[in-house]
Formats: C-alpha cells, structure tokens, sequence
C-alpha cells in the first residue's frame, strides 16, 4: 500500500546524509540576527527533537524557566521559535509579516494534494462569512439532524466506545444539511465521508518526519508524492462526493432554467459554490465545487467532534456542574418545545461550560506561523528571520495563573461568566486571534451548544467503567479519550 517500503525509506535517508552539511552550514549563516535564545543541545542533528517529544510540557516548563518566554528549539532538522505570554499577540498583529496558511501548508498542503495551485482556497473564508452570517436561519435545521442522529445511533441508550466515531456522525450531519443541503444530508455513504475523511487522514500525515534531518522540507516533498500518485482517503472520499453531488447539481440546474423567477433558490454552502464554479457558458466545474466541500469538511466536522467528545467527558467528570446544566436546558425546552436562536443564546450556563472545555483542551503549542518579511523585530529587540515558523506556546496562556487563579489546570466553567464561547481574549486562543480568527466558531460553537441540549435533555451520562476519564496524550496533542461512555435514558421523545 505505501509508495516507499520502509527499508527504501531509511535508504533514501541515507543518501540525503549529505545534504545535512548544507543544512548546517545555513544555521551557522542565520546567527548574525539578534534571535531569541537557541535553546543549548547535546546532538547535532537530533537537536532537542527527542527531548521535546518525550516530555513536551515538561520540557517547554523548563525552557521557559531558564530561558524566557521566547526562545528557539531545534526540531526535526530546523530551528523553531516559541512564544509565550507576554509576545505571542505581536505576531497576530504583525499579519503582514507572519502567516498561518505558509505554516499550516507546510503540515497540511491542501492545495497540493487537490492538484490546485497555491492560494486556489483563498476564497473559502469570504463564502463561510457570508454564507454563516445570520445564523439563526440554521437553528432549526440543526436540533433537526442531531435529534435524528441520536434517535438513530444512540436510541433509548448504550455505551458508545471509542466515543469519537459516533459524535463524528452525530456533528456531520448538521454541517452537511447546511453544505450540501436537503437533498443529500441524509445519504449515507456521504455522510461518512463528512464523518471520517479527517481522521482517516491522520494516519497519513502522522509519520515522523525524520526526513526533515536530511535536508528541510523533504518529509512534505515525500508525503506530496505518497498523496498523489497512492490511492489515499482524500482520492476515495472525493469520487464520493463527485458522484454524489453531480445529479443534484444538475437537477438544480434544470430547475432553475424551467422554473425561473419561481425558483427556490437553496440556502446551502454547495448553492454558492455552483454559483462561483460556473463558466461564462453556465458549465458547472463540479471538480471545484467537490474540493471547496472537502475544505469545509476538513475545518469544521473533527474540531467541533472532538469539542463534544471532551465536553461530554468534562460533564462525566465535574458531577457538581451538572445539576445546574440539566436545570438550565429543562428551563429553556419548557419555554419552547422547538429551539430557538433566542434559546441558543439564552444557554448561559452551557456556554460558560464549553468555554472551559475549548480552554483545558488544546495543543500544548499550537497557532503556528510562518515569518514571510525579513527584519521582523519584536518589541523586546528580538529578531525572527524569513521562513522561520513561530509557534504560541497555548499551555502557557490557557493556564496563566494570573487570569485562571492558583489552580488552572482545575476545571471550572465559572471564570468565563459574561465572556461567550466564541470570543477569542488574550488569555483564551481556542478560535486563534485577530484577522484569521475562526470564521466557523460561531457556528461551532452552536453545534456544540445545540448538540449537548439535547443530550442533556434524554440522557443521563456516565463514564462506562464507572472511573474519571483521562484525557489521551500524543506528544504535545491533547486527544479524546478512547473510554466508553454509558447513556441512560432520561426522557424519550414520547416520554418530555
Ligand atoms: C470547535 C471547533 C473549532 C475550533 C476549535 C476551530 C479552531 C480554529 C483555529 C485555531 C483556527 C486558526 C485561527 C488562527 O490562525 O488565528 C481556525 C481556522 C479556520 N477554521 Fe476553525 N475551528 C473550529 C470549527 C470550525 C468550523 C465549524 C468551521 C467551518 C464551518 C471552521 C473553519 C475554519 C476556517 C476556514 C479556518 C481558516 C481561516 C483562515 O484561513 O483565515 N472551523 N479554526
């Protein structure tokens, strides 16, 4: 199945041995700046990649202690910088000098492995702003899908283990009615296309890039090739939705033309992108509409899954919130049976809540950037030189003891009252910052919202072992746990 054996692996790390002296001679060349500390290390090449990876906030503790809040690591063959507290915000305000998209491509080249020239994605933002700007027009259609979801995958209660697989499919279904609308949310093959495609594609890109040590930027080189020339998730994934879209799109086409003015134009992402795929002859591109699609799905469905996931493991384990939560949803689907936006807003308690969880589930070190101007000077002297990738050290700021109090990592939904869920703040970067925050969070954020109503108002929860569940850890990558979770039912839609 892989494009390289492993043996042919290791053999073309080998023969790029060479190219390490060049890369070398590049770190000796950069030192002329007045760069933030690099972080002293034992073996050339390793650098501190092990250490870090051993231990990643124990290791960062121990920078910052020693070295400041800003300060270099040599990772995976290339010098990294890491910013804490006190900086980080210069680089959201520097947006002309840094850049996330540089850095994300360099994880994640999206555009590459589509075959579509670099920045082909740019316009995604503006479509998901305007598309999601009144938001209220969706409240219905989402309670909608996820009462469907539940009733069909959890019923009258089970345990669900892992329970990430199921809440993919409970989240994907309100983001697919609002992507490809009506017709097709409830097709299910393109349902577990929305569901799945992002964690399928972990395997893929989780390979250590050892390859980084021959000469930088290798590894990306290597996975471009693996992603278009082998038969992948994101090949398989994007005929599904090529075959499923094409009759409907056509369809629409069709009934645009006869009906005309009568017409009932679609109130889904997919009607803009038939919009903006079509040539000066009407012809629909449908090969863009089916990319943009698989952008959206891979910025919204496994955020806002594993959001849920953590937040139903919170309420299992923080028992003293949940007496108030259930009382506020009560209150709320007593004043009116259908949700509304008001009733949305109105979830105070639970918004207070999911904040909290966004703030204790993140990356250790995470917002990262890439420097694209030379002589970027930080406010304390320091100098980043082009190309570097910058990244926020997140652990610091959500666990700053000055706004969290003496026990931050402590779970407590309380310090955000009078603060939504979908606001980013100095000491909260769940959404990122500035001009590149989320442009989805607030649809997140009521998915979320909406999803953990309806849970609250069927379901008692409880962890399926009768233990606290702990987090799962990856390095610096906070994952949900993969502890079964029990649902008992509560009230039924029979049964209000
Ligand atoms: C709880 C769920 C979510 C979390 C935690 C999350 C988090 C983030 C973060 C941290 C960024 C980077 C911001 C920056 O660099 O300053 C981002 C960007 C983005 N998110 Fe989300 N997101 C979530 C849900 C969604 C949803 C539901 C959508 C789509 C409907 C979405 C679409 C995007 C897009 C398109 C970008 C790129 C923005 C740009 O290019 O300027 N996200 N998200």
């Amino acid at each position: 199945m892989t494009m390289f054996s492993e043996f042919e692996y290791l053999h073309i790390f080998g023969l790029g041995l060479i190219v390490i002296f060049i890369g070398l001679r590049g770190l000796l060349q950069q030192k002329s700046l007045n760069e933030p500390p690099l972080v002293p290390y034992k073996y050339p090449i390793i650098g501190h990649t092990f250490e870090y990876y051993k231990d990643v906030p124990g290791f960062l503790k121990k920078c910052h202690e020693e070295y400041g809040e800003f300060f270099s690591l040599y990772i995976w063959g290339s010098v990294q910088t890491y910013v804490g507290n006190e900086l980080y915000h210069e680089i959201f305000k520097k947006n002309q000098d840094f850049d996330f998209h540089e850095a994300f491509s360099d994880v994640f080249p999206v555009d590459t492995f589509l075959n579509r020239p670099d920045n082909f994605f740019k316009p995604l933002v503006t479509y998901l702003k305007e598309f999601y700007n009144n938001l209220g027009r969706f409240t219905q259609t989402v309670e909608c899908e996820i009462v469907k979801t539940l009733d069909e995958l959890i019923g009258d209660g089970k345990v669900i283990q892992p329970p990430l697989k199921t809440i993919q499919q409970i989240i994907a279904r309100p983001i697919a009615a609002t992507i490809v609308g009506k017709e097709l949310c409830n097709d299910k093959e393109l349902l577990n296309t929305f569901a799945t495609i992002t964690a399928e594609l972990g395997p893929w890109l989780s390979i250590p890039p050892v390859l980084n040590f021959i000469y930088k930027g290798l590894h990306r080189k290597y996975i471009i090739l693996k992603f278009r020339y082998l038969n992948n998730p994101i090949k398989a994934h994007r005929k599904i939705i090529i075959a499923k879209i094409t009759p409907v799109i056509n369809q629409r086409l069709i009934d645009q033309n006869e009906l005309g003015n009568s017409w009932k134009r679609p109130d889904d992402v997919m009607q803009v992108l038939i919009e903006t795929s079509k040539d000066h002859e009407n012809n629909v591109d449908i090969g863009r509409v089916a990319d943009f699609i698989m952008c959206f799905i891979f910025g919204s469905v496994h955020n806002t899954s594993a959001t849920l996931a953590q937040g139903l493991c919170a309420y299992v384990n923080n028992p003293e919130y949940q007496k108030d939560l259930i009382d506020e949803a009560d209150r709320i689907h007593s004043e009116n049976e259908k949700l509304t936006f008001d009733g949305v807003h109105k979830m105070e308690k639970l918004d207070n809540f999911v904040k909290e969880i966004l703030r204790l589930n993140r990356h250790d070190v995470s917002l990262s950037h890439k420097a694209i101007s030379t002589n970027i000077v930080f406010s304390n002297g320091y100098q980043i030189p082009k190309g570097r990738i910058i990244h926020v050290i997140t652990r610091h700021i959500h666990y700053d003891p000055k706004t969290y109090g003496p026990n931050p990592e402590k779970f407590n939904p309380n310090h955000h009252i009078n603060s939504p869920a979908t606001r980013p703040e100095r000491n909260f970067l769940a959404f990122g910052m500035g001009k590149q925050a989320c442009p989805g969070r607030f649809f997140a954020v009521n998915e979320v919202k909406i999803a953990m109503h309806q849970i609250l108002l069927r379901y008692n929860i409880k962890s399926a072992s009768g233990k606290y569940i702990e987090q799962k850890r990856k390095g610096g990558f906070g994952l949900v746990s993969d502890d079964g979770l029990l649902f008992e039912i509560r009230k039924n839609k029979n049964n209000k």
